[in-house]
């Protein structure tokens, strides 16, 4: 690869390989592209950049940086390519940062409209659409959307730190995370979806692939080609629930004796709980990525957003095991298993860490095959989160929580 950064001109060459990780990509070769951008393309640059004053992280130094280097009106001229970062179905993604500023790092992402098929097109459309529409500290910030001549560029946050399948790899003998660090990075990419489902946006494509880590440790979900919009109506429900899951002690048979197996306490309070799920979600098209694919996808026949729990269900496993629970020997094997699988037994070695047997029960719950049974497809997030696994987690500080330690991952800590 190489970067050229004239003042000037933009130049970059470099030769790539598309990846086929998802199940909507058909080529695997290598491509060699040159991209250059002169003059007249700068001049003809169309910048969309998002109603920064009602952003929720106005006070982000990235929106002070572009604002201060640029007047509010930010060009490809502004930005300095500093390395390539990876390429994806759609195009490139390079770090770059303000040329008046090295300390403001971002992610920008090139599409070569020219190259990409209609459906692709279509896609980059979709990504561009719901990153217009993110505002949540776990969702990147789409700071401007450059059209020039026949790319367009999205420029978004720069997360150092790699993604949970990079982490889950450095692990000892691939063994899946500590249960701690599943239970924190789940509970986070469960707030993630919540609000992408109060959007009504079903995400289709969670994978540890495209959970990312900022540079303090917390995640961004990344990759929104694949999602599909839908309506959604937010409701107020009222609902009976246990004030705590845990609350079990051993009861008096008739007998007087202590029975062998705890009961509930029948301790419940009513609830009002917001709710806002898009239940009505309907979608034919076969996306996403093989191992993580719901029965409902793969049979075919239309699906909803309960994909998103299912996958959920297989991020928690996969995390926690180091593997899917339905890989085969080929990706049809992997979609036979799917589709053949009854009720999911977590069957890999038991982890014996507190927390462990919660973690399977939840998977459970997740992974049933019919998406009208399965937890969260009804009330979405609200019924997850009340699961025991994530007992004891305060939801409304979930933000301020301290990211785990976890081998491979390197967090800078702010003052
Ligand atoms: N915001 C980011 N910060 C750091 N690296 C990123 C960022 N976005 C993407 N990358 C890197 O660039 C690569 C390509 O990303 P991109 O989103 O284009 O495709 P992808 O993740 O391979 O998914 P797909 O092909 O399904 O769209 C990623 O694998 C990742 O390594």
């Amino acid at each position: 690869m190489m970067v050229m950064d004239d003042d000037t001109d933009l130049e970059l060459s470099f030769t790539s390989t598309t990846t086929d990780r998802t199940f909507t990509t058909s080529s695997s070769a290598r491509s060699s592209l040159t991209l250059s951008f002169n003059e007249s393309l700068l001049l003809s640059t169309t910048t969309t950049a998002p109603a920064t004053t009602l952003h929720h992280r106005k006070w982000d130094p990235h929106w002070s940086a572009i604002k201060a280097a640029t007047d509010g009106n930010l060009h490809l001229s502004h930005l300095k390519l500093v390395r390539h970062l990876g390429t994806g179905n759609l195009g490139r993604v390079f770090l770059c940062h303000l040329r008046d500023c090295n300390s403001a790092t971002f992610a920008l992402k090139v599409i070569d409209k020219d190259s990409v098929t209609p459906k692709k097109l279509s896609h980059v459309q979709m990504e561009a659409e719901i990153l217009s529409m993110l505002d949540h500290p776990y969702l990147p910030t789409l700071y401007a959307r450059l059209d020039v001549s026949h790319y367009t560029c999205l420029l978004i946050d720069y997360c150092p730190n790699g993604d949970l399948h990079a982490l889950l790899r450095k692990q000892p003998s691939n063994r899946g995370l500590p249960l701690h660090a599943v239970r924190f990075f789940s509970a986070e990419v469960l707030v993630a979806l919540e609000y992408l489902h109060a959007l009504g946006v079903v995400y289709r494509d969670l994978k540890p692939e495209n959970i990312l880590l900022r540079e303090d440790g917390h995640i961004m979900l990344s990759d929104f080609d694949l999602c599909f919009k839908a309506d959604v109506v937010p409701t107020l429900q009222n609902n009976r629930v246990l004030r705590s899951h845990k609350k079990t002690r051993p009861t008096r048979d008739r007998f007087g004796c202590f029975r062998s197996v705890n009961r509930r306490e029948p301790d419940e309070e009513e609830l009002t709980e917001f709710v806002a799920e898009p239940v009505t979600a309907l979608s034919k098209s076969c996306v996403g990525t093989h191992e993580y694919l719901a029965p409902e996808l793969v049979s075919g026949n239309g699906h909803g957003n309960g994909v998103d729990w299912w996958a959920f269900g297989i991020l928690i496993y996969e995390l926690l095991y180091g593997v899917t629970p339905f890989k085969g020997g080929s990706k049809e094997s992997t979609l036979r298993n799917i589709a053949s699988s009854k009720q999911v037994r977590c069957h890999v070695a038991e982890r014996e860490e507190e927390g462990a047997a919660e973690a399977r029960d939840l998977i459970e719950k997740l992974l049933v095959k019919d998406p009208r049974e399965r937890l969260g497809c009804a009330r979405g997030a609200t019924d997850i989160k009340r699961h025991p696994f994530f007992d004891g987690i305060k939801w409304p500080l979930i933000r301020n929580y301290k990211p785990p330690e976890v081998r491979g991952l390197v967090i800078k800590r702010t003052k």
